[in-house]
């Protein structure tokens, strides 16, 4: 199989296996963590805006709830899968139990195109994918939240939907919620800002300031857009961000409120014809010293993994690196900051919303992110520290530091001895 055939799946299962075996982790267990414990998939009706109706397949896969119930994103994009979504569900399962939250790992999604529908087909793709899943959604079941092309508005929405059903207010059944409805304030930027928090640790340690750190941002939008934001508050360099559509490059840095206006009006292109790449890949091969790839997997492969120059990644996206590049590098001294504890900042600040919902008493904005701060920065000392005792990647410290997690849940619970 060529590297360009390699699925999100096939990478996570890779990382698994390099893991475990890195551990010396019994075949047993390596097996029991791998699978997955549900993946469902639908199908639900929508009569569309012609008056005609259409059928859209839902997914969502429960992968493992060893540590607390299943959480994770629902995604609409054309791309999903039930496959995508079990590696994405997976990751989860990682993700939480490397930062110590007590959930375990789900992900879920539509497979459409959200900007081809109206706000009413959207509310009602949103509406039919929870009718469809409500058996399996609950707080204490499986707590859902925002991914790729949702917002808080669909979690809204959704949130609806299933109060409806259940015949009581619900807000503890999905997290990323608008804050007048049962949402943090700190979940909009929480991806983001503990990215931002884990690249403030990686310089204090180096003792770099950020005035002398150049940063290219993949993925215009909550992860993307946010960080290259917060950063550029900060004073780093942000030399170049992109969209689906558009890369935008400057070597003396982007004037990132106009790109997020440009955004907002007629797209990234309005910023100005000589900022822009010949294509919206190019940002990932730009003089940077640090990537954030923060849109989708699989962008980083062996086909082009030698075309980064960055000496560090750092994953916002879920994903975006394979298993062969990964090896490329690190044979070239590039350190990739793993998807699992770099944008773990959503799911945290998601836990901490469940808190919320079930205390039914709010935090202010800069309470919660000192917490979701604490969470992170302990997980990024235990990635290092893993990574250090067993001479491997950042990666693989923070997949053997949740495999240690999870196998000693499966003692607890009875499930191995
Ligand atoms: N939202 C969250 O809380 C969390 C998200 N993540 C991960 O972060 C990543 C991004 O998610 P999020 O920011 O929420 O998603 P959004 O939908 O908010 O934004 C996605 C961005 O990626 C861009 N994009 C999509 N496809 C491509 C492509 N092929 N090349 C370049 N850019 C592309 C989109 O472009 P355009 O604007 O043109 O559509 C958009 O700017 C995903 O991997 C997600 O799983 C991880 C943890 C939490
Ligand atoms: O906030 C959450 O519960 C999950 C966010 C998510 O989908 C992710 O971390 O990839």
């Amino acid at each position: 199989m060529t590297e360009k055939e390699q699925g999100p799946l096939d990478v996570v299962f890779e990382q698994i296996e390099e893991a475990s075996r890195t551990m010396k982790l019994k075949d047993s267990v390596q097996t029991l963590l791998s699978h997955p414990k549900r993946k469902v998939e639908v199908s639900f009706p929508v009569e569309m805006d012609d008056g005609h109706t259409q059928l859209f397949k839902g997914y969502r896969t429960q992968h493992n709830d060893l540590l607390g119930p299943f959480k994770g994103g629902i995604r609409f994009h054309p791309s999903m899968t039930v496959e995508e979504s079990q590696a994405l569900g997976t990751w989860m399962t990682f993700k939480s139990a490397l930062v110590q939250i007590p959930h375990g790992g789900a992900k879920g999604g539509v497979a459409c195109d959200p900007s081809m529908l109206s706000d009413r087909e959207l509310r009602e793709v949103s509406r039919g994918y929870m009718e469809a899943f409500s058996d399996l959604f609950g707080a204490g079941r499986d707590v859902p939240a925002p991914d790729v092309y949702t917002d808080p508005k669909t979690m809204g929405i959704m949130m609806d939907t299933y109060s409806r059903i259940a015949g009581r207010h619900e807000a503890g059944v999905i997290t990323g919620k608008p804050p007048l409805v049962g949402g943090s304030k700190a979940r909009g930027a929480a991806t983001a800002q503990g990215a931002v928090y884990v690249i403030e640790q990686m310089l204090e340690k180096m003792k770099q300031a950020p005035e002398h750190t150049r940063v290219a941002v993949q993925g215009f939008g909550n992860g993307g857009q946010i960080a290259a934001r917060l950063l550029y508050d900060k004073g780093f360099k942000v030399v170049g961000v992109s969209d689906s559509k558009t890369a935008l490059y400057d070597k003396e840095g982007l004037d990132i409120p106009k790109a997020q206006e440009a955004k907002e009006n007629s797209g990234l292109k309005e910023y100005g014809a000589a900022f822009m790449l010949d294509s919206s890949e190019d940002v990932l091969y730009v003089d940077t010293d640090i990537l954030i790839p923060a849109a989708m997997e699989g962008v980083i492969t062996k086909n082009n993994a030698s075309r980064i120059k960055a000496k560090h990644i750092m994953e916002l996206a879920n994903g975006p690196t394979t298993p062969e590049a990964d090896h490329m590098l690190k044979e070239k001294d590039q350190h990739v900051y793993p998807d699992i504890l770099v944008n773990a900042g959503g799911v945290i600040v998601s836990y901490l919303e469940s808190v919320q919902n079930h205390m039914n008493y709010y935090w202010e904005e800069d309470e919660i992110n000192e917490r979701m701060k604490t969470f992170i920065l302990e997980a990024y000392e235990n990635t290092e520290e893993t990574a250090a005792s067993y001479q491997t990647t950042y990666r693989n410290g923070a997949m053997i530091f949740a495999l240690q997690k999870l196998e000693q849940a499966l003692e607890y619970r009875g499930y191995i001895s």
